[in-house]
């Protein structure tokens, strides 16, 4: 019930449409951070950027604060818990395979885990009480307009039918914030202590929006002629000293379709979430016994060659004029998942990944560092519960239209 309130609030259409200012106001400071790299023909960690930009979206949604910072010297010490959360999170562990050595806890994991949760539920309830606080001061009630995610929540909890408490309200909290890949993780952690649900939105939220505009950023450096096509497009839509727009982004049919090809070859969350086979069950010949975990693998469904031409090469031009679409009804191309599971912050998601991309590729050229050839781009990939390249992207913005 509290997975259903906090999609519903935070992903339900009039939300989406009433965060687009917001969104364009993140994605133009992330233009500003880039515009000084550029005087300073810095390469810039396009991952990291990312990262904070999608952070600072979810956090303003859900407390009206920033808690991303692009200067790494200046990196907040949220933006390190969450990282840190992730990565206690995201380490294989040897209790996966053998579930009875799970209270051993060999690695540490669950140690950090619970001592890195326990730090950002600290910071949810330094957030909450600061706002009980400056609620009781207020002679007049927020405008709804103004209200974010935690003052619908203190709402809820403070309505005449009391449904939720400060408990959940941070289990809700950390839900929102696990907007990066590693959601995935502590998706299925919930599965099994059904709590601490706040802490996926953080995670599911971050990493997931700026790994796929990492691979993007990637792919389109080493494919030279399928970066001037795009950035073609976008010129031709916005014009030469236009503004760009989200509702421009329907216009852009090779754009999506670099986004597309993205998810096909780069799943932000490789394996979905895990699956509990409730009977025994027969698949393709295979018996799948009761209670087995599932794992879905969508990285090898989008390199499937009997299902993708030329599986390995990235290839936009695929998708145009085809209907295929990541809505989870085309199961060649799931990478938000499908059915009852299927990603709450889809359209979140694509409205940021899409207009994060639009606007580094309107804004700036770019080009490898220390005259790394497109030829010489390594794309290795990390494998954990979602697929990082296993070198961070670096690359230099240069100018190429005045910044608004
Ligand atoms: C490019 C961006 C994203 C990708 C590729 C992605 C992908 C996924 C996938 C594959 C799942 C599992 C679905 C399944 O197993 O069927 C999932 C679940 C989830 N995602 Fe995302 N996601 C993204 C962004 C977001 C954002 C922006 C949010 C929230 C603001 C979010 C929140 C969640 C939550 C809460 C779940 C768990 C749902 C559940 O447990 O039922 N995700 N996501």
């Amino acid at each position: 019930m509290l997975r259903k309130l906090s999609a519903t609030q935070l992903f339900s259409p009039q939300c989406i449409q009433a965060t687009k200012a917001l969104r364009m106001k993140k994605v133009q400071e992330l233009v500003n951070f880039l515009s000084e790299s550029c005087e300073r023909e810095e390469a810039v960690d396009i991952s990291h950027v990312s990262f904070v930009t999608a952070l600072n979206i979810i956090s303003n949604i859900l407390f009206s604060v920033n808690l991303g910072s692009y200067d790494s010297k200046n990196s907040s010490a949220f933006q390190e818990m969450v990282i840190g959360y992730q990565e206690s999170i995201g380490n294989p562990d040897l209790a996966n395979f053998f579930p009875f050595m799970r209270f051993l806890d060999l690695q540490g994991n669950s140690k950090k885990m619970r001592e890195s949760s326990g730090r950002l539920l600290q910071v949810f309830r330094e957030f909450y009480d600061a706002r009980i606080v400056e609620k009781s001061s207020r002679s007049v009630e927020k405008d709804v307009s103004s209200k974010d995610f935690l003052d619908v929540l203190i709402d809820l909890q403070q309505g005449d039918e009391t449904e939720i408490n400060i408990d959940e309200i941070e289990h809700l909290l950390l839900v929102s914030l696990s907007l990066v890949h590693n959601m995935i993780y502590i998706s299925s952690l919930i599965l099994i202590y059904n709590r601490r649900m706040c802490q996926d939105m953080f995670v599911a939220g971050t990493d997931t929006n700026s790994s796929t505009v990492e691979w993007a950023m990637a792919e389109l450096l080493g494919n030279p002629k399928t970066m001037t096509k795009v950035q073609d497009e976008i010129n031709h839509v916005i014009g030469q000293n236009g503004d760009f727009q989200e509702s421009d982004i329907s216009k852009l049919p090779y754009l999506k379709a670099v986004v597309k090809e993205t998810f096909r070859l780069h799943p932000a969350a490789p394996f979905l979430l895990q699956r509990k086979a409730e009977t025994n069950v027969e698949i393709l010949g295979f018996t799948v016994l009761k209670d087995s975990q599932v794992l879905v693998n969508v990285w090898a469904i989008g390199r499937d060659p009997l299902v993708w031409e030329n599986p390995t090469h990235f290839e936009p031009e695929r998708f145009l004029g085809k209907e295929i679409d990541v809505k989870g009804t085309d199961y060649e191309l799931t990478p938000f998942g499908a059915g009852r599971r299927i990603c709450p912050g889809l359209p979140l998601a694509m409205k940021t990944v899409h207009l994060m991309l639009a606007s580094l590729l309107y804004t700036f050229e770019w080009k490898l560092p220390n005259g790394v050839g497109s030829e010489d781009l390594d794309m290795e990939e990390t494998f954990g519960l979602t697929v990082h390249k296993t070198n961070p992207l670096l690359a230099v913005p240069l100018k190429k239209r005045a910044i608004n």
